[in-house]
This record gives C-alpha cells, sequence and structure tokens, in this order.
C-alpha cells in the first residue's frame, strides 16, 4: 500500500505516463489553498502533487528558505497522514542551487531544476548536477526544455522558445532526468493567448515518443471566463484573461502529459469570490467565516480539474 505522502513522484507519474492520466500539480502559498487543493483530492480519489514555487517557500518561510522548506514539508505531512490518497510535494521551478537543497533536504518528493532560460549545453549540465544529488536520496528531479513565454519568477521571458524533440531526446538520455516539461507554447499566468489558444501537439507527441517519460504542461490553467466575469463584475480587471482550452487539455494528455500544473485558475477564482463575500457580507470581520465560502470554490475548481486530467478514482 502507498503511504499518503509519497517519498518519489516518479512512482505516481509513472502510473500515470502507462494508462495515459495526468495528474494535477497544483501550487500553493498558504495553509488554506493546501486544505482545499488536498480536500478535492481527497473526495476524487485521486493522487496529488502539491507545488511551491521558490517564491511560495520564502512567503511561508518569511525570506527563510529552510524554514519555508521545512514548514511546507511539516505541513503536507501533517495533512497527507489522515488521507487515503497519495500526496508528493515538489519545488516548481527551481533555479536557485540553495533553494533546491533545502527542499531536498526538507523532504520534497521532487525537485524542478529550471535551467531552461541557459543554453542547451548548460541547461543539461546544470540538471545532470540536481539529478545526481536528487538521486542519491531517492527524490525525482523534472526539468524544463525551451522557453515559456510569460511571467517566469520575476523573469517576463518575450518570446517563446519551443522545444526541440531531438534535443529532447540527448537530453532525457544524458541528464537521467525523471520527468521532464517541454514547451509546446503555453505560458503562465491569466493572459495565454492573444488570438486563438494553439498548442504545438506534433512536437509533444515526438517528444513523448522519442523520451518515453512522464512529461508535463505548464502554464495549463484553463482560466474559466464565468470565474473572470464574476471577479470583473465585483471590481476585478481581468478582461482579456484566456486560457487553455478543456478539449487541448485532453489531447495533450491522449498525447503523453502526465503532470498539469495549476496555479492561475485557483488564484483567479480566490479573488473573485473574496469580492464578493466581502461585498455581500460587508459587516463580517471574521477572517474564518470569509474564508470558508471561498475556499469551497477554490476546492471545487481543483476537483473539476481533476476530472479532466482523468486521475479520479485513479488513488
Ligand atoms: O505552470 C504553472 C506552475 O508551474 C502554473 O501555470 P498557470 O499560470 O497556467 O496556472
Ligand atoms: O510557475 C509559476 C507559478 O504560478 C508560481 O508562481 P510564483 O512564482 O508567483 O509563486
Ligand atoms: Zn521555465
Ligand atoms: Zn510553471
Amino acid at each position: 500500500m502507498t503511504m499518503p505522502y509519497v517519498k518519489n513522484t516518479k512512482e505516481i507519474l509513472e502510473k500515470a505516463s502507462k494508462e495515459r492520466y495526468a495528474i494535477g500539480a497544483f501550487n500553493f502559498n498558504n495553509m488554506e489553498f493546501l486544505q482545499a487543493i488536498l480536500e478535492a483530492a481527497e473526495e476524487e480519489k485521486a493522487p496529488v502533487i502539491v507545488a511551491t514555487s521558490e517564491g511560495a517557500i520564502k512567503y511561508i518561510g518569511k525570506g527563510d528558505i529552510e524554514t519555508g522548506a521545512k514548514l511546507a514539508v511539516e505541513m503536507v505531512r501533517t495533512y497527507a497522514e489522515k488521507l487515503s490518497v497519495p500526496v508528493a510535494l515538489h519545488l516548481d521551478h527551481g533555479r536557485d542551487f540553495k533553494v533546491i537543497m533545502a527542499a531536498i533536504k526538507a523532504g520534497y518528493s521532487s525537485v524542478m531544476i529550471d535551467a531552461s532560460h541557459l543554453p542547451f549545453e548548460e541547461n543539461l549540465r546544470e540538471t545532470k548536477r540536481i539529478v545526481e544529488i536528487a538521486h542519491a536520496v531517492g527524490i525525482s528531479v523534472e526539468a524544463e526544455l525551451g522557453k515559456l513565454k510569460g511571467i517566469e519568477d520575476n523573469v517576463v521571458e518575450k518570446e517563446s522558445v519551443l522545444v526541440d524533440p531531438e534535443e529532447a531526446k540527448v537530453f532525457v538520455k544524458e541528464t537521467e532526468v525523471d520527468f521532464l516539461a517541454p514547451a509546446i507554447g503555453t505560458s503562465h499566468g491569466a493572459f495565454k493567448f492573444k488570438g486563438e489558444a494553439q498548442l504545438d501537439f506534433e512536437r509533444l507527441k515526438k517528444v513523448k515518443e522519442y523520451t518515453q517519460i512522464p512529461l508535463v504542461l505548464h502554464g495549463a490553467s484553463m482560466v474559466p471566463q464565468d470565474i473572470v466575469k464574476l471577479a470583473n463584475e465585483y471590481g476585478a480587471e481581468l478582461s482579456g484573461a484566456k486560457g487553455v482550452p478543456e478539449d487541448m487539455l485532453k489531447k495533450a494528455i491522449e498525447l503523453g502529459i502526465n503532470k498539469i500544473n495549476t496555479d492561475t485558475d485557483l488564484r483567479i477564482t480566490f479573488v473573485a469570490y473574496l469580492r464578493k463575500v466581502l461585498s455581500e457580507d460587508k459587516s463580517q470581520i471574521d477572517p474564518r467565516k470569509i474564508f470558508k465560502p471561498v475556499f469551497e470554490q477554490v476546492k471545487e475548481i481543483v476537483k473539476e480539474r481533476i476530472r479532466i486530467f482523468g486521475s479520479s478514482g485513479k488513488a
């Protein structure tokens, strides 16, 4: 039987890769988001990955990386113990060696080394170095090839550079990385496409053929238009927000995506319902009473995503 807190993320992703479904990797920055994600996964009987960015670790630790990583592990383990579904904790977009080491030491299930902004050879070298360290303590590693447009940890990538499948083949063989995020046209945040949504599925298909490992889709939020509308009605300014359509996510899963990173959908839902609750109950000052209905909605959006990803009932 799998323990709810997964030591190595690879275990649950390889099963997903064999059976062609995807596991949601949801970002959190505090206890309430984590609770909402875990409750959703438990109710859907789905394996789940919870992720902290470097920024999240710094936020949780009030600037202290070791404290942030340790608290993230403690929180996730403590909640996961009470659950029946496997829960993995992942470092999202690790760029700073110190943060990656802090996550490994604290007991994360996997780390991402995102050296995709560096030239191919350097990305390969850097990834290989992290793989050697992480594998020595039995945890897995994600790397990225190609660049995502948009904001990545305060670095604005103006142009998206899509993955080269031939490079992916060499990269995976040389680095022995466990899962790979190929850039196929998505971007982070709430404004993903100016015109029609477009992803390079041919490229994705080739990367899967050439690498045969679990693949990761970043920037995969759907940015639901009803929630954007609700947020705007209550004073937000999010017009033009656009995400990845459901049929495209499903096609990406068919072609070999097994981990789907989602943050923006949770953020938008939080902001929309927080605005609604505050404006409808103007005398409420108890944060618990404000947060309860807001995080019920965050939980619902996570459940919807898990169903779309095909991981419901897979725990
Ligand atoms: O890729 C992500 C985290 O790594 C999140 O993507 P979104 O901004 O589309 O939610
Ligand atoms: O990939 C980016 C995630 O949405 C995390 O973003 P963050 O660096 O603002 O925490
Ligand atoms: Zn990146
Ligand atoms: Zn990402």
